[in-house]
């Protein structure tokens, strides 16, 4: 399918008040198109730093990140910003849905912004899939955790990203719900064709990966 995402020598270094802290050390990696990674390692390995880095959110100390052959890190933070919501989806552990929004327009909230118009079949495909039909009109304190974090899935999905990027997507979930919404993830993203990279603790849900990266003290393990 050919790489979509190529990380060579990723360093990064957090500066605080009580001295460095190393926490990555020389990451390289190819990302295949279409594939589900999972990013494991034990607490305060650098599995969040290492998304962050890939995904744009957070500028390594020392080397590059290409998406699609482009050099992540040398776009301008205005051109940034536009490149992530363009070619980029976020899960996260805290669903982030806006309270005062119901589902409907927390989903279709990334297009809006991206003044992008939204494919009415195409929200009624992913909210069907995701099991979000009767919760549009809902409010986000009216919803499950479970029911929270789909429509954040939903929202996600509606604004076609390439790559998915999702740190402890479970990780607000009991056992059941978790496995039920990553499940929905990984299905929807397979359908999709999207490329999901998901930082998880849950070991079940790392073997359902085409690929572990194991991380441990800011390195890859094989
Ligand atoms: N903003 C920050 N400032 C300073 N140090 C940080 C910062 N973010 C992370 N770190 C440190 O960098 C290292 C890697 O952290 P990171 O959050 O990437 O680990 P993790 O594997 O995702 O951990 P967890 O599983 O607990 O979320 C840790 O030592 C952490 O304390």
């Amino acid at each position: 399918m050919g790489t979509i995402l190529s990380a060579k020598n990723i360093y990064k270094t957090y500066k605080t008040s009580s001295g460095d802290v190393p926490a990555l050390r020389g990451v390289s990696l190819e990302v295949e198109k279409g594939m589900f990674y999972a990013i494991i390692g034990k607490s305060g390995s650098g599995k969040s730093t290492l998304l962050h880095t890939l995904s744009g959110l957070d500028r390594p100390t020392k080397g590059e990140v290409f998406i699609n052959g482009e050099n992540l890190y040398q776009y301008s933070d205005e051109k940034m910003a536009v490149f992530r919501r363009r070619y980029m989806g976020f899960v996260f552990q805290q669903f982030n849905l806006l309270d005062e929004f119901n589902v409907l327009n927390n989903i279709c909230m990334p297009l809006k912004l991206d003044q992008r118009k939204v494919d009415k079949q195409f929200l009624e495909e992913v909210t069907g899939l995701l099991r979000l039909e009767d919760k549009l009109k809902k409010y986000p304190c009216e919803l499950s955790g479970g029911e929270q974090q789909r429509a954040a899935i939903a929202r996600c999905l509606l604004a076609r990203p390439q790559i998915i990027f999702a740190d402890e997507p479970t990780g607000n979930l009991d056992k059941k719900t978790g496995e039920d919404t990553l499940d929905l993830l990984q299905q929807c993203s397979e359908q999709f064709g999207q490329t999901l990279i998901v930082v998880t603790h849950d070991l079940e849900i790392a073997r359902q990966a085409d690929v572990i990266v194991h991380i441990e003290d800011g390195k890859i393990i094989l």
